[in-house]
């Protein structure tokens, strides 16, 4: 979509700018399509129980995944283990976030787009997209950097969110800075595990920095998450809420969701969730982009942290943070079965930071992160993306499900 780079109020036929997103950048949670779910679950025994079932649900992945991202292989679901022919089907198989009704959607009237024809060039002083990019990075438009993935799409700058361009740039579909809108491209199988339920094993090998999805799910806020979402979840036994880390925003992906909701915990992860921010003027509202951390063989389980920050793995080779940790009591908090060397053997520990009393709730990590916070009227990421400056320099994404009080 061809924009002025500055912001449009309204278009010549009266309509404006905010009715023009696009379905596949705004989905409504009241608008989930519900009736395919219900009518599989009330198939007979006979069939959610035999091998029929496991290719309607791997054909069910094949038609959302050729609709959000197509050319992306085939998913397929393994169970070595025992009978079980899928997993619970309890979830709408969706790549994109549905904004709960107290979410606000995106405003376009905020969002800004790059004048860039062609593809972006990550030399350019002109790009707007680039220099919102920099304003994140610690010496502003100094930053030697360009964008954060290389030509062959690859993540190439951990530090900070990453911003791509959006559905208001000129520049070209395949512009280097637009990898996670793009979608997946390599394999990946859903797989029954021994001890952690279904996991996520990579179907080829993968260099570091390679996108695999994003942590698609409801939008909802922060108070929903912790009041109604975590006590039932915590009955279940099983939790798909991740924070986007101090941003006043919840992914849950219980109900709807993709592959990644059965990415499973490891001590030693090999993923890691980026934030990245595409059509939203704030970047509070970002979707959370799974990529490799390492190179990964194919056949080898894909997992992420459910906790800490990515400076606890680069800097101590752990994912043990610095702080003493407490076990908690919580149904959820199950025992760690990741089998790395340094498990500390439980999922959802309370982590207590060196500076920090146990009675902290938050954790230092999310006020490092959220400059926005601290930034009164800075919330908006549009415009002159200079604002972003002030925001504060994340030091390390942090990852966090939503049992690390
Ligand atoms: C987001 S789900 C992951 C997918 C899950 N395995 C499934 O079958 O749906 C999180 C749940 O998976 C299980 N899990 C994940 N990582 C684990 C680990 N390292 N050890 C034991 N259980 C794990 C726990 O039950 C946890 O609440």
């Amino acid at each position: 979509m061809k924009q002025d780079s500055r912001v449009l109020t309204s278009t010549s036929s009266g309509v404006t700018i905010n009715d023009l997103i696009p379905s596949s950048t705004y989905c409504c949670l009241s608008n989930l399509p519900t009736g395919l779910l219900d009518y599989l679950n009330d198939l007979p025994d006979s069939i959610r129980k035999s091998l029929v079932f496991r290719q309607i649900f791997e054909s069910v992945i094949a038609e959302s995944t050729a609709q959000d991202e197509p050319g992306a292989p085939p998913i397929i679901v393994i169970n070595e283990i025992d009978d079980e022919p899928t997993p619970p089907w309890e979830f709408f198989y969706s790549n994109k976030l549905w904004y709960h009704k107290d979410v606000p959607p995106p405003d376009y009237n905020k969002l800004v787009g790059c004048d860039c024809i062609g593809e972006c060039n990550p030399t350019s002083t002109t790009c707007v997209c680039l220099r919102r990019q920099k304003n994140l990075w610690p010496d502003g438009m100094q930053s030697g950097f360009g964008f954060s993935y290389d030509e062959n799409g690859i993540l190439k700058n951990w530090d900070e969110t990453i911003v791509e361009c959006n559905d208001l740039c000129q520049c070209m579909g395949k512009c280097r800075n637009r990898v996670v809108q793009q979608g997946r491209k390599v394999q990946v199988n859903i797989v029954k595990t021994e001890e952690k339920g279904w996991g996520i094993f990579a179907g080829e090998r993968m260099e570091a920095g390679t996108f695999l999805g994003i942590y698609s799910g409801e939008l909802i806020t922060e108070a929903i998450g912790e009041s109604r979402r975590y006590m039932l979840y915590n009955e279940y036994g099983r939790t798909y809420l991740f924070d986007l880390q101090g941003n006043n925003y919840v992914v849950d992906a219980f109900h709807v969701g993709n592959f990644t909701r059965f990415l499973n915990h490891s001590c030693a992860p090999n993923c890691w969730m980026k934030n990245v921010v595409i059509n939203e003027h704030t970047k509070r509202k970002c979707v959370l982009a799974l990529f490799t951390l390492e190179p990964v063989e194919e056949n080898q389980e894909l997992h992420f942290s459910y906790f800490g920050s990515l400076d606890d793995v680069r800097v101590c080779t752990s994912i043990i943070p610095r702080g003493r940790i407490e076990v908690r009591e919580d149904i959820v908090n199950g025992k760690c079965y990741c089998g790395a060397p340094n498990c500390i053997g439980t999922l959802f520990p309370h982590i207590i930071r060196d500076n920090q009393d146990s009675g902290d709730e938050g954790g230092d990590e999310a006020e490092v992160l959220d400059g926005e916070r601290h930034n009164e009227g800075g919330e908006e990421m549009g415009g002159e993306g200079d604002r972003m400056a002030d925001e504060g320099r994340e030091t390390g994404a942090g990852n966090d499900m939503q049992m690390d009080t």
